[in-house]
């Protein structure tokens, strides 16, 4: 399957790019056949991010186009598309929307756990479309620098929060519709995604560590709820959960601490 993205990132690249996949712990025959695809294959360790960060740390292009592996079909050529969006704009970072070629996938924890994290400590994130934990983006290198990519499944959460604290500009690019593998993570993703945005949130004075437990709380709740349900009768059942899922109340978030601001005000 990776033969497929390696065959595309060849068929967008420029003179003086790179096309590196980074084999994170697979057990199958990635590396062998991203190499037969005419791809540079790095070794790294499992955790998408970490693979991400390894990748970071051996480019020096003024942009790096993230793109997932397991790409099986698309309209058009993905990372053409972003390189189009990036050279042609504004933009510190191209976030590439699509439409799945299975029409019924909801992303359920997109719109249970990032969405309305996100809206509630960081709304200057802002909406950035259907799919903002896209594996498929454009990211000005000197962005992915700051600090180190988180190496789990919260680096697109990171990636989209921590740029836009940078005062980073980011833009959707839509790449019509993708085919690709599709699993549940056993709530193990979400988790991540969630707790990324916490652990955020407070790194940025916006949560105060007293309230964090209930935090903890109400993710918890809602990685239980996306757990695939026998109950569940079709798309319309799976929905309806998800959105009491969605509306379920906040915990109530204290002011946070700010004692180390008043200690270095001098007055
Ligand atoms: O340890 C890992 C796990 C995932 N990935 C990458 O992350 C992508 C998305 O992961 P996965 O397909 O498991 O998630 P899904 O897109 O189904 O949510 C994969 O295609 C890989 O490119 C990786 O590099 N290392
Ligand atoms: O499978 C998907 O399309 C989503 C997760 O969907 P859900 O909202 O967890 O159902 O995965 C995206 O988010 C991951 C975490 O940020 C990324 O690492 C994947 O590349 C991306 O596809």
């Amino acid at each position: 399957m990776v033969a497929t993205i390696v065959g595309q990132a060849l068929a967008a690249a420029r003179p003086g790019d790179r096309v590196l996949v980074v084999d994170s712990g697979s057990t199958d025959d990635t590396a062998r056949r991203a190499r037969e695809a005419g791809a540079e294959v790095i070794g790294g360790p499992l955790g998408k991010g970490a693979a991400m960060r390894l990748a970071v740390s051996a480019v020096d292009s003024e942009w790096t186009c993230f793109l997932d592996a397991d790409l099986a079909t698309s309209e058009r050529n993905v990372p053409a598309l972003l390189r189009e969006a990036a050279a042609g704009g504004t933009a510190d970072h191209v976030v590439g929307d699509y439409e799945y070629d299975h029409p019924g996938t909801i992303l359920a924890s997109t719109f249970t756990i990032y969405e309305p994290l996100t809206a509630r400590f960081f709304p200057e994130v802002g909406h950035l479309g259907a799919n903002a934990l896209t594996g498929y983006r454009a990211v000005r290198t000197r962005l992915l620098r700051a600090a180190p990519l988180p190496a789990d499944f919260g680096v697109e959460a990171f990636l989209n929060i921590s740029i836009a604290l940078a005062g980073g500009r980011a833009e959707v690019c839509h790449l019509g519709v993708i085919g690709s593998r599709y699993r549940f993570h056993g709530g193990s993703m979400a988790t991540q995604i969630g707790t990324r945005i916490l652990d955020m949130a407070e790194a940025h004075g916006r949560l105060a560590p007293a309230d964090r437990p209930d935090w903890d709380q109400w993710l918890h709740a809602g990685v239980a709820a996306l757990a695939p349900n026998a109950a569940d009768q079709g798309r319309s059942a799976l929905l309806s959960r998800l959105f009491t899922t969605v509306r379920r109340p906040m915990p109530p978030t204290g002011t946070p601490t700010t004692t180390h601001l008043t200690s270095h005000s001098g007055i």
